[in-house]
This record gives C-alpha cells, sequence and structure tokens, in this order.
C-alpha cells in the first residue's frame, strides 16, 4: 500500500506589491533583491484577509476542485505561526467559515466529527503536521487527513525582513490513494533549540510606548505579529539543520548521493534563492569539493556545474516563491506546486520520479524526506493554473501598502471582494472580546 498526497490546493492574498517599489522607497538597490534574491513581488494581504481566510480559501477550493466529500476528512492539521489567538486554533476558524458554505450541500456542522488542531514550529509546522497525518493514513489507511499551511509573513517595516515577506495557504488530501505524490516513510531529522527568528510574547517597558496612559502597568506583555530574528544567523541555523537532517536521511536510507536521484530538491523558502544558496555546502560535501573560505565557497556557487545543477533540479520550485514571497509554513508546499506546474506547462512526464524535501523551521528543526510522483499525477495539476491566477491579484502602491501594514485602513482596497472575509472583532463584550467574526461572499 502506497500513501501521500492525493490533491492540493493554494491560496494567494489578493494583493501585491512590486518589489522595485519598496527598494526604491528604503534606498536598496533594487537588483539586490531582484537578482540577488530572486523577489519580484510580495504578495500582501486587504484587510480582510488573514492566516485563518487564507486557510479557509485553500480548504474550500480542495474540497470543490476535487469533489471530496467533506465527511470523509478524518482531520484537518493546520501548520501555522500566524496563529490569531494563543488558545483557540486557526483552524478551528477556517473549519467554521468552511462548513457555513457547504451547509447547504451537506447540512449543519458537517466537520462536527472531524479533529482540528493547529502545529506550530515556525516555518516546519505544515511538515510536521504532513508527518503527523501521514502516521494517522498508515495506521487508518480508510481515512482521509487535510493538511494545511498558512501563513501570513510580516516583519517590522523597514527592516531587513521587510523585502522577503509574503502570505498564503496551500491545502493538501493525505490519504493511501497519493495521486500527485507518493511519500516515503523515511525522515532525516535535526534539531537544535535557538534563538534565530522567534516570536517572543514581548514585554515592552512603559516608556518605550507612545501615549501609554498612567494606569498602564510598568511592564506590559505584547504578542505581535513580527518576529525578533537574526539574518544571518537564521540562514547559518538553516544550513547546519538540513546539512545535519540531509546525512541523518543517508544513514537512515543507506543512500549514498541521494540528491542526485532526485528529479526536484524543494526546499522551505523564506525567499526564492535561499535553496540554492544554503545548498552548496551539501553539494560541496557530497562531491569532495572544499568549502572552507568564503573564496572555496564562492567558487562553488558560480561553477559552471553548480549552476546546471541549479537550473535542473531547483529553479522551477522558485518561480512562484518570486511572485509572492514568503509563506513561512506553506512556501515548502507552494515550491513543489510551482515545480509541478512548470513542468505540466512545458508537457513534461514526471511521473515515477522521485522528489527531495528540505524543511526548515526556526528555532529550530529540519526534516528531510523523499516522495515520488504518482502517475494521475497530471490529474491533480491540471486544477491549479498556478502562474494564471497569479495574475489575477491587485498591484497596490508604496503609500497604500504602509498603510496596510500599520493596520490604519478600515476598508478593504477590493471592496467588492469573493470569498472570505473578516468583518468584524469584538471589542466591547467582556465575554467575546476579541472573538472575530467571517462571512463568505459567494
Ligand atoms: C525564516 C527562515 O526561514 S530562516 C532563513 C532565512 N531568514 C529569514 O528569512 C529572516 C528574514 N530575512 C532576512 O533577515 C534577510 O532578508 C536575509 C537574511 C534573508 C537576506 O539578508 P540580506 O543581508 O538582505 O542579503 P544577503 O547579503 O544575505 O544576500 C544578498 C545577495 O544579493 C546579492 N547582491 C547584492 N547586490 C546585488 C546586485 N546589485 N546585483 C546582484 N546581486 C546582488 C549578494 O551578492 C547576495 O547574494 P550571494 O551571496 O548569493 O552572492
Amino acid at each position: 500500500m502506497t500513501f501521500g498526497i492525493e490533491a492540493a490546493s493554494y491560496y494567494v492574498p489578493s494583493l501585491y506589491l512590486e518589489i522595485k517599489n519598496l527598494a526604491e522607497k528604503r534606498g536598496i538597490e533594487p537588483a539586490k533583491l531582484e537578482k540577488g534574491l530572486g523577489l519580484h513581488k510580495m504578495g500582501f494581504p486587504d484587510v480582510h484577509e488573514d492566516a485563518a481566510t487564507f486557510a479557509a480559501e485553500a480548504l474550500l477550493k480542495l474540497i470543490q476542485d476535487y469533489n471530496i466529500n467533506p465527511k470523509e476528512i478524518s482531520r484537518i492539521y493546520l501548520g501555522t505561526e500566524s496563529a490569531l489567538d494563543a488558545a483557540k486554533p486557526t483552524a478551528s476558524y477556517a473549519m467554521q467559515m468552511v462548513e457555513k458554505v457547504l451547509e447547504k450541500e451537506f447540512g449543519d456542522r458537517v466537520f462536527r466529527n472531524c479533529d482540528v488542531v493547529d502545529m506550530t514550529f515556525a516555518c516546519i509546522g505544515a511538515v510536521d503536521a504532513l508527518h503527523n497525518s501521514l502516521d494517522f493514513v498508515r495506521a487508518n489507511p480508510d481515512k482521509k487527513a487535510v493538511v494545511i499551511a498558512s501563513d501570513y509573513a510580516k516583519y517590522e517595516l523597514a527592516s531587513s525582513g521587510e523585502y522577503t515577506q509574503g502570505g498564503g495557504a496551500v491545502a493538501v488530501l493525505i490519504s493511501s490513494k497519493p495521486d500527485l505524490i507518493e511519500i516515503e516513510n523515511k525522515w532525516g531529522i535535526a534539531t537544535e533549540s535557538v534563538f534565530d527568528f522567534f516570536k517572543p510574547r514581548r514585554h515592552f517597558k512603559k516608556e518605550d510606548l507612545t501615549n501609554a496612559p498612567e494606569s498602564f502597568p510598568q511592564k506590559i506583555e505584547i504578542f505581535t505579529d513580527e518576529p525578533v530574528f537574526d539574518g544571518q544567523y537564521s540562514n547559518q541555523c538553516y544550513q547546519d539543520r538540513i546539512r545535519e537532517a540531509y546525512n541523518h536521511y543517508k544513514e537512515i536510507t543507506g543512500l549514498n548521493k541521494p540528491y542526485e536521484n532526485w528529479k526536484y530538491l524543494i526546499f522551505h523558502l523564506p525567499y526564492a534563492f535561499h535553496g540554492k544558496r544554503v545548498f552548496t555546502e551539501i553539494y560541496s560535501l557530497e562531491n569532495g569539493l572544499s568549502y572552507e573560505t568564503p573564496e572555496e565557497q564562492k567558487a562553488v556557487a558560480k561553477s559552471e556545474e553548480y549552476l546546471q545543477f541549479i537550473n535542473d533540479k531547483i529553479e522551477k520550485s522558485q518561480r512562484a516563491s518570486s511572485e509572492i514571497g514568503n509563506m513561512y509554513t506553506a512556501s515548502i508546499f507552494m515550491a513543489l506546486l510551482s515545480a509541478l506546474q512548470t513542468s505540466f506547462n512545458e508537457n513534461e512526464e514526471l511521473a515515477g520520479q522521485q522528489i527531495g524535501f528540505l524543511g526548515y523551521g526556526s528555532g529550530s528543526k529540519s526534516k528531510v524526506f523523499a516522495g515520488k510522483v504518482s502517475e494521475n499525477w497530471k490529474k491533480v495539476a491540471e486544477k491549479w493554473n498556478l502562474f494564471e491566477s497569479l495574475k489575477n491579484r491587485t498591484a497596490i502602491d508604496f503609500e497604500t501598502y504602509e498603510k496596510l501594514h500599520r493596520k490604519q485602513l478600515q476598508n478593504s482596497i477590493n471592496e467588492n471582494y469573493k470569498g472570505f472575509g473578516l468583518t468584524s472583532v469584538e471589542l466591547e463584550n467582556p465575554v467575546l472580546k476579541g472573538a472575530r467574526y467571517y462571512d463568505y461572499q459567494g
């Protein structure tokens, strides 16, 4: 029996900012962002969008595009690091939104007996949900699970993370009928607790807050959307963890140079060119190349062999990321969709090909695993139209972007949007304060 991904859908935020507009306003050379990091557009949520609406959109699309009976979904596990609440899972919001739309066809509370939860480990939380859900269907081959990766990657204005922002969701159906890709049950894992990127409940002193009323306590705790991070250190942690997890994968499988068997290498992409920039180390180790000094590292990165390797095995997975930006947990799934969509568009046959995955989550953990593209993959991929749908987003200017980022706008940019949207947050009623309400525009 085989297990893996039966179907997949995605949702990207409805707005975007051209990276060159941001570069110009921040005094950064556009070529650094475009040619150095591979950034072209930054996906950005409208006023009514958040990690819950992204997840709901991807889930509803999955159910509708592949005619899934929602009553057959035994669990919905959501990987996210953009949770809207520290207790109530974002998955519960997404599930409820979708239930309301399905009510007419399937009756009240279609997910009544569905196991729903969030999983958090920075950008690897949805890979953890995938791993866990694969174990679940292996133990219960007649059951189906949905894994959703949904995030809003937001950084402080004018920070070095700002140009990597993005967001969106990917939902995948996990079952014993893996029409898209069969996933092997061998997991290379590496973990180390570090502070490379994290979202603490921040401790502010009263004097840090402008206009704090007298009644405020001397120190307060605030949950923010934006991470505390050290960019170059996070790159190093990523590189170290994927090397360790890759070596662990080799130990488990007994394979020599497994990456050579992989048609595509699918990375967690915090920005489009990250995978190809960090893989130079593993590539050097595998090929007996010196990798000590910065000059040696550059020589590997610029070598004809390595450039050919990127072109063959990584470049297609980067394309969606260049148009969207970081999707945190969803980035690795979107990298897969990007590569498969490109092969689909180019009429390439992938059935039977091996694909390698290198996931990373700050804080920190990596998982390396592999899968085999299924005979029916085109039947799954034909629903996506990924690059076409990215053209349907609305461009915003820099001033609008900053207002949205600062949460200064009340009304959506796309006032007549279709789909799910946040309509209000309860601020008065003490027993509901902070509750979020959503609706659906058909
Ligand atoms: C969250 C995680 O997944 S952890 C791993 C990643 N970390 C993050 O995403 C955290 C948030 N982001 C950040 O901190 C930052 O945006 C980073 C770390 C991703 C990037 O940092 P920066 O200092 O902006 O860029 P950095 O100096 O590393 O790279 C710039 C690249 O552009 C290239 N470059 C610079 N100027 C130009 C130019 N004019 N033309 C072409 N290329 C250029 C540089 O050569 C370099 O590429 P190379 O090393 O491949 O040669």
